[in-house]
């Protein structure tokens, strides 16, 4: 089966650019009504028939590839300036193609949170059913349920395009009890589901899979392929989005009025010249938390400073395009053990800011209370006051209003125990560390400047988490029964780092290993304008018309669960907002109708 060669339309009413993980729940959910046409550009290609893509354990296979942008990072000048590298799908399907697969819903306060940032009608409640809607949860069958594939029935959906569940080839034996009682000695719970809007506790995580071939549910087998047939969806693959054309191009004075596009200049990536699509009523911009906010840019929206830098005009300032990035930094602890493990163990264990401090909470607590304003400062000044203070002030208070009054979950770490070893993978999930990514030129092909700001300087909470993680793997690792099998921890062993050491001697180690933990978001934050926001709770973007951003970089905090359960949700919502907008205002066709952000 291969995509099916364009019509090339005259014109198109919506155009949706990236056919990744959200662009394709979009196009699909919008070309259900065939009186409408859809069109999506995609830089990448098929990969319904690159095996790598498809057997899900062997994911780390396609890194480095022709599928992963692998975007060089800007050097990390808090950890010795260190460049590292980005991982995020170029496929149709975009990075659902790469990643490991792992379905976890967020935790309840912080999408509730969103509203508190100026977002009317997002919250847990009004998500939930869009979790569902997506979903196609395969239930287990008596042998995974042997191997703690345990579930809560009544949150999942079973009529939804992405099939959810457990791998055969999950580890088998007691192997989950083993490290379950490992936790629980550590006062850690066990938590039969954690994607019912609570993840604190260890559970047996399912998979966007296809359990019963063994393939990866990736965005195109999930929401493309069962509709690829459609006669009013064109696909451009291999096809690289390089600007939006504006109606009114030519006007200079764009502070006044609100812009309409009306199509999208795009470029073959095999070679052959650019050309023009044209949108009636919308275009989508679907390219991921690194290139989205790059797009805009590209077309004139963004900091007037960086656009002029490239001599871009500027058609509309909107200072917080691509500010905003936030990520999570991964390192593991590696044990030597009398092991002989095999199968793919889906072991995750989520943990507070009280399991991790223990009794130096109330000390943690108001000492991060009290930084905050220090905090936003620094973020303030590395984003050269495209963020004011005040407004990060603000954002970094609900984030600790989470992390120290509702007890969101701070900790994540993975188990993996095997043959001759177990190991731990562990990420601060809630940093408060701020970054940016801006374009580096006006070649849409070129790799955009990408700092993360990975342990921030100033923002000392992160390495105070990382730490309080790592100490508690390393316990994890030495507490029975599982820690009954392990000889020693290897990596770092005690001499490079002592038992129970603190931030001063974990930090020059964490920050040699660290990398990238692949869930960037933020750079066109879902927020009320005056917070800094890039986009309205419809996910327009402020000042346009007919233009949304609905991918990763739209979520204006770091949610716990792995990102793209709620990216599918999140794109399942925004396409009904869609869709509720032309129905509410006729046919929408020609320019004019419908709301603008402002
Ligand atoms: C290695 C790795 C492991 C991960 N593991 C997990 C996991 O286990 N579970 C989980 O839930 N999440 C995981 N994630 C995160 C998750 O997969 C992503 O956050 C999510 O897929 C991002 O979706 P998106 O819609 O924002 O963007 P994407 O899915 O990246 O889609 C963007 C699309 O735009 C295309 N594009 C970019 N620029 C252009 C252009 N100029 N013109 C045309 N097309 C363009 C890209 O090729 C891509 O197809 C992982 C990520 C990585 C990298």
């Amino acid at each position: 089966q291969s995509v099916p060669t364009p019509k090339y339309r005259s014109s198109y009413d919506y155009i949706v650019l990236g056919g990744g993980t959200s662009g394709l729940v979009v196009a699909n959910r919008l070309s259900e009504d065939p009186t409408i046409s859809v069109a999506v550009v995609e830089a990448g290609d098929s990969v319904l028939h690159n095996y790598n893509v498809s057997q899900i354990a062997n994911w780390f296979v396609n890194l480095g590839t022709s599928v992963d942008w692998a975007y060089a990072i800007q050097p990390q000048t808090a950890t010795f300036n260190r460049t590292l590298t980005y991982d995020q799908g170029k496929a149709l399907a975009g990075t659902s193609a790469i990643n490991g697969g792992t379905y976890v819903r967020a935790d309840r306060p912080q999408i509730d949170a969103w509203e508190h940032l100026g977002n009317t009608g997002w919250s847990w409640d009004s998500l939930s059913p869009y979790y569902v809607k997506s979903e196609h949860f395969q239930v287990p069958g008596p042998e995974l349920a042997a191997k703690g594939a345990e579930y809560e029935a009544s949150i999942h959906g079973y009529n939804g395009p992405l099939r959810v569940g457990w791998s055969n080839y999950t580890i088998g034996g007691d192997v989950h009890e083993l490290v379950n009682q490992t936790w629980q000695n550590l006062g850690i719970p066990y938590n039969q589901d954690q994607s019912t809007g609570n993840l604190h506790g260890f559970s047996v995580f399912p998979s966007t899979a296809d359990t019963r071939f063994e393939v990866r549910a990736d965005a195109a087998r999930s929401y493309y392929w069962p509709i690829a047939e459609r006669e009013n969806l064109d696909v451009y693959v291999n096809t690289v989005a390089e600007k939006l054309v504006w109606a009114d191009d030519g006007g200079d004075d764009c502070e006044r009025h609100v812009l309409t596009a009306n199509g999208v200049q795009v470029r073959p990536v095999r070679g052959g010249e650019a050309f023009q699509l044209k949108a009636d009523r919308e275009i989508i911009i679907s390219l991921g938390t690194l290139k989205s906010p790059v797009l805009l840019e590209q077309s004139g929206i963004g900091n007037p400073a960086i656009l002029s830098h490239h001599n871009v005009s500027v058609k509309l300032p909107l200072l917080t395009v691509g500010e905003n990035l936030q990520d999570q930094t991964l390192t593991q602890v590696v044990a030597s053990a009398r092991t002989n493990y095999s199968g793919y163990p889906p072991f995750v264990t989520y943990t507070t800011a009280a399991d991790l401090f223990g009794k130096n909470l109330t000390a943690v607590t108001s000492h991060v209370t009290s930084s905050i304003p220090a905090y936003a400062s620094a973020i303030a000044a590395q984003s050269n006051n495209a963020l004011s203070q005040e407004t990060v002030e603000h954002q970094l208070n609900i984030q600790a209003d989470l992390i120290f009054n509702h007890s969101t979950p701070l900790g994540e770490s993975l188990a993996f125990p095997s043959a001759g070893a177990i190991f731990t993978v562990e990420w601060n999930l809630l940093p408060f560390s701020r970054g940016s990514v801006h374009m580096s030129s006006t070649n849409a092909s070129s790799t955009p400047l990408i700092n993360p700001n990975f342990f921030m300087e100033g923002i000392d909470f992160d390495a105070m988490s990382q730490t309080a993680l790592v100490n508690l793997d390393r316990k994890f690792l030495q507490t029975p029964p599982l820690g009954l099998f392990v000889d020693a921890i290897t990596a770092p062993n005690s001499t490079t780092v002592p038992e129970d050491a603190g931030v001063e001697e974990w930090l020059p180690y964490l920050k040699s290993i660290y990398s990238p933990n692949s869930h960037p978001i933020g750079t066109c934050a879902m927020m009320a304008r005056e917070l800094g926001g890039v986009v309205s709770p419809e996910l327009v973007v402020y000042g346009t018309k007919n233009v949304r951003v609905v991918d990763a970089s739209v979520l204006p905090f770091q949610i716990d669960g792995h990102l793209t359960s709620t990216l599918y949700a999140v794109a399942e919502r925004a396409s009904d907002l869609i869709k509720d907008r032309h129905r509410h205002h006729g046919d929408g066709h020609g320019h004019g109708h419908g709301h603008e952000a402002s």
